[in-house]
């Protein structure tokens, strides 16, 4: 069987796209997608997008397996290149500049602008330990500043859903964190029960923040767009940063804003075609 496929990045975090609007289950398995994400024996890239047909209402849904096969429930980066896929797809006929998508994490609306960014609705963030889920405290309560034991060292670590987890720790400097070592011993840590993405983030003033990553299942990205969104939460809910922030990553900055007015999530960045081939 032969497939299409269209490869985009944001940021450097980069994604096989997959027109699967013909059908409610994924084209490819998640031990294909295990393949075609090889940088050396396939394609190349940190997931799987699947644009299938809407559910609940929606226009589409979106479903991803990470480069390890697993699946995530959201992907930021993701759904601003699933945005402009379907932008792409729709071509001439497109009517709309932003999309309803069901995903595992809830409804998300990508906005496609004028100026060829894309604006994401990312719904609100989940604070409760067990929404996470973590058990760094009991079910009801918030993970802030919690002293967590890792590489023989204890960190300082607050944990924030946005549909997917994610735990971050405010370090000096995050050149000088040893991602390589330190990541997977986050990413399996017992205390998460779902695996961690982690996240390291240097404050450089209010409003810009320096962020490196490890994602579950996918280790380290040139960008997480859940990341940096959880990221501005913790920095936030620690009194480090103002709701409004950029986040600079190793591929390129994301603007990121808590609205004071529906406490909803706000990450504005590029999304940007590669190529397109056949499996
Ligand atoms: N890179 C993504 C997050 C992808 C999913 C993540 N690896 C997980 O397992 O939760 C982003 O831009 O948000």
């Amino acid at each position: 069987m032969e497939t299409e496929f269209t490869k985009y990045h944001g940021l450097g975090n980069d994604f096989i796209l997959i027109d699967n609007r013909l059908s409610s289950l994924p084209l490819l398995t998640p031990e294909q997608a295990v393949k075609l994400c090889d940088r050396h024996f396939g394609i190349g890239a940190d997931g799987v997008i699947f644009a299938l047909p809407g559910e609940n209402g929606t226009d589409y849904t979106m479903r991803i397996f990470n480069s390890d096969g697993s699946e995530p429930e959201m992907c930021g980066n993701g759904i601003r290149c699933l945005g402009r896929f379907l932008a792409d797809l729709e071509g001439e006929s497109r009517t709309k500049d932003s999309y309803h998508i069901h995903t595992l994490a809830g409804v998300i609306t990508p906005q496609l602008m004028a100026d060829g960014q894309v604006k994401v609705d990312m719904g609100l963030p989940r604070l409760l330990a067990g929404e996470i889920p973590t058990t760094l405290g009991t079910a009801q309560t918030k993970v802030i500043n919690q002293p967590l034991e890792v590489a023989g060292k204890t960190w300082e670590v607050t944990c924030v859903s946005m549909g997917n987890p994610h735990c971050i720790t405010f370090v000096e400097d995050v050149a000088a964190i040893d991602l390589e070592m330190i990541g997977p011993q986050f990413e399996h840590h017992p205390v998460f029960p779902q695996r961690t993405n982690t996240e390291f983030i240097q404050v450089v003033s209010r409003d810009y923040l320096k962020m490196r990553v490890w994602e579950r299942g996918a280790g380290i990205t040139l960008a997480c767009g859940t990341g940096a969104c959880a990221s501005l939460v913790a920095g936030v809910l620690t009194g480090k940063c103002d709701r409004t922030a950029t986040v600079e990553l190793p591929g390129g900055p994301l603007q990121i804003e808590w609205s004071q007015t529906n406490q909803r999530i706000y990450m504005t960045g590029p999304a940007q075609r590669v190529f397109t081939g056949q499996i």
